[in-house]
């Protein structure tokens, strides 16, 4: 077909498409977008081949030649409340790729195994074809969510705040790492249209004026049916009284819904079950502010296929009753530093035998008739404790990567029937290679007086380099960053994540980016962070750490002190040959390490034939 046709048919799909089914200005803009700076053809293209797959998809599921995805969510039993009409859902999720968000405050350095339920409904629906959006409120958790509370969090420092963003969006994209791998092991397509976004809410609701928001959504608020709130009745007769922000902290998440209604057509949320005010509050906050455009020709219509819906999901609760979580002080935490991968695997290898079916349903993308099957054979002998190893391998493959999960399987003492899954693409950790899965330690601590180091020496302080001499060379490459908001090089704005690149420069600059005196945070690569603590000199040499480059720590040093001191007790003269020698066979023997600081690891050298090879499916290399 010709570039002008092609480009024509697929606007005008656009335009059919966005007709029916709402995304009026997108296929607007994008038409307007075309004529101003010409939009690639091959783009357009895609854009109509998933509208054409989606009306493919619509049919067979009409026809029930194939499952609707909230039959599935249903019957894996994630579905507890529902925001909105399901049969009204149901037509909405078959026509349009709705795409759904799931938002999480970062309030504390990890997410636990309680925050995974939310987001697996909504990797199923990515799986099904939905844009995706794991939300970081990196704004909101500095407001404090009042949801099911008698008591106001505490207010978090910049530090605590900049460390627990930059955890959680790690954590987080290690998650998306390990779900696309399980949506190719499970065998759903790719689908181009399905976008995944890991978005912070401080994006936008740091730049939201009080005049807006007032205008548009404060002032058609009544506060009648706000006070009528469990949480806000009972925080303010049986808890610690109520703030404003608290109060207004279900319009602020209203707010994000909003912005990705309006930015990404995003229209339903999804939470846990103490998030069912937030989301029905929310979806009034969003038909507010959108009935409040004051320009007719950007004003989203209010037909059904726009409407926004949302359910929540189960409360996961521990063998008590009481939920998960970091305030009832019971999570098991998604951190290997917190909770290490052996004993997450642990936790659900203890599962009882009636709630493990049900888990399997709810932590894994296995399909239901795999289930079965598991379970028959679980109950023919039920001392083995398959089951609870499947439920383990499945969920550590989801948190730490397949390797690892495999790894733990195998200190479990699990066999999968001689041979490794064919699905296992990851490097392991001792490889070398950098992945998600396999980024070293993020938090490590170091003394005050590295600030007075150089860039390059702070780095290989860090553990990011192997040597003061390569911290130069990365810096000069623009390949170290540190923290910051960017064209301001006045350190992070907390609740964000933004990076600098580091120069050469002075090490005064250093301190710039210092948040509350004693936060630092660095990162190389794409996964490779260090989320540095600085503690005081006297508590650093206290602790007999050293790091990396310490001066006067140096390994001849340490090796010249060492043989003076033997050769003193020995009443011998050591000479600068026998030096030579002990260093010599120190550096063979690999032990010029800097040994009493596990948690700063140097990077190792990846052997040229691994950097080129591919893992193979069986989990070794092809050179
Ligand atoms: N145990 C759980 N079961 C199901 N969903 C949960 C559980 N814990 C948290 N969630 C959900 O994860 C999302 C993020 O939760 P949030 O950041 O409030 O964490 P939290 O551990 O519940 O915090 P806190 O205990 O401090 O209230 C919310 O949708 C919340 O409902
Ligand atoms: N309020 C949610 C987190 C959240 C934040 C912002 C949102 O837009 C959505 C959800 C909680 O505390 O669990």
């Amino acid at each position: 077909m010709a570039p002008q046709a092609a480009i024509s048919k697929a606007l005008l799909a656009l335009r059919c498409a966005s007709s029916r089914h709402g995304i009026r200005r997108s296929a607007w803009a994008l038409g307007q977008a075309h004529r101003a700076r010409g939009i690639a053809t091959s783009y357009l293209e895609k854009v109509a081949e998933g509208e054409k797959r989606w009306e493919e998809r619509a049919v067979k599921i009409q026809n029930g030649e194939q499952p609707h995805v909230w039959d599935i969510l249903d019957e894996r039993g994630y579905i507890k409340d529902v925001a909105g009409t399901p049969d009204k859902i149901k037509e909405l999720m078959r026509v349009k790729r709705i795409g759904a968000y799931v938002g999480v405050d970062p309030t504390a350095d990890s997410m636990h195994v309680g925050h995974l339920l939310p987001m697996m409904p909504l990797f199923w629906l990515w799986f099904h074809g939905h844009p995706a959006v794991t939300l970081l409120g990196g704004a909101t958790a500095r407001i404090g969510d009042p949801s099911g509370r008698l008591q106001s969090r505490e207010i978090m420092s910049n530090s605590d705040i900049s460390k627990n963003v930059t955890k959680i969006h790690y954590q987080l994209s290690r998650l998306w790492h390990n779900v696309s791998a399980l949506r190719d092991k499970y065998g759903y397509e790719k689908d181009w249209a399905a976008k995944q976004r890991l978005l912070n809410n401080s994006m936008w609701l740091q730049g939201l004026t009080m005049y807006d928001f007032t205008k548009r959504l404060a002032r058609y608020t009544r506060i009648g049916p706000m006070l009528t709130r469990d949480t806000v009745k009972r925080k303010m007769t049986e808890g610690d009284g109520m703030s404003l922000g608290e109060f207004m902290y279900p319009l602020f998440q209203g707010w994000d819904f909003w912005h990705m209604y309006n930015k990404l057509g995003v229209q339903m949320q999804i939470g846990g079950s103490d998030q069912y005010g937030n989301i029905v509050a929310g979806i009034d906050a969003l038909k507010i502010i959108r009935e409040s455009e004051e320009m007719p020709e950007m004003k989203i219509p209010s037909t059904w296929t726009h409407e926004p819906v949302g359910f929540t999901v189960p409360l996961l609760t521990d063998s008590s009753g009481v939920k998960f979580g970091k305030s009832t002080g019971n999570a098991i935490w998604l951190d290997e530093f917190k909770t290490s991968p052996f004993e997450l695997y642990g936790y659900f290898m203890r599962r009882p035998d009636e709630d493990v079916e049900s888990l399997l349903k709810l932590f894994t993308f296995m399909p239901m008739a795999k289930i079965q099957e598991v379970m028959v054979e679980h109950q023919a002998d039920p001392s083995k404790r398959l089951a609870q190893h499947t439920l383990a391998f499945e969920v550590l493959s989801l948190v730490h990567g397949s390797q690892r999960a495999v790894q733990e399987a195998q200190q479990h003492q699990f066999r999968f029937g001689g041979q490794l899954p064919y699905f296992i693409r990851e490097p392991a950790p001792d490889t070398g290679i950098l992945t998600p899965n396999t980024a070293p330690r993020s938090d490590i601590e170091l003394p005050q007086s590295v600030l007075k180091l150089s860039p390059a020496k702070i780095l290989y302080a860090a553990g990011l380099v192997n040597s003061a001499s390569e911290g130069q060379r990365l810096v000069s490459q623009q390949g170290a960053y540190v923290a910051a908001r960017p064209g301001q090089q006045r350190g992070l704005v907390p609740g964000n994540l933004d990076w600098t690149p580091m120069k050469m420069w002075f090490p005064e600059e250093t301190t710039k980016f210092v948040i509350d005196d004693k936060l630092l945070i660095l990162r190389k690569g794409k996964h490779n962070i260090r989320i540095i603590e600085l503690v005081s000199d006297e508590d650093w040499t206290a602790s007999k750490k050293i790091y990396p480059g310490q001066p006067y720590t140096g390994v001849i040093r340490q090796v010249k002190e060492q043989l003076r001191a033997e050769a003193e007790e020995k009443g011998e003269i050591l000479s600068d040959r026998k030096i030579v020698v002990e260093l010599n066979r120190r550096k063979r023997e690999e032990s010029v390490k800097v040994a009493n600081n596990p948690d700063i690891e140097l990077p190792k050298r990846v052997p040229a034939y691994l950097k080129r090879g591919k893992v193979k499916n069986d989990g070794t290399w092809r050179r």
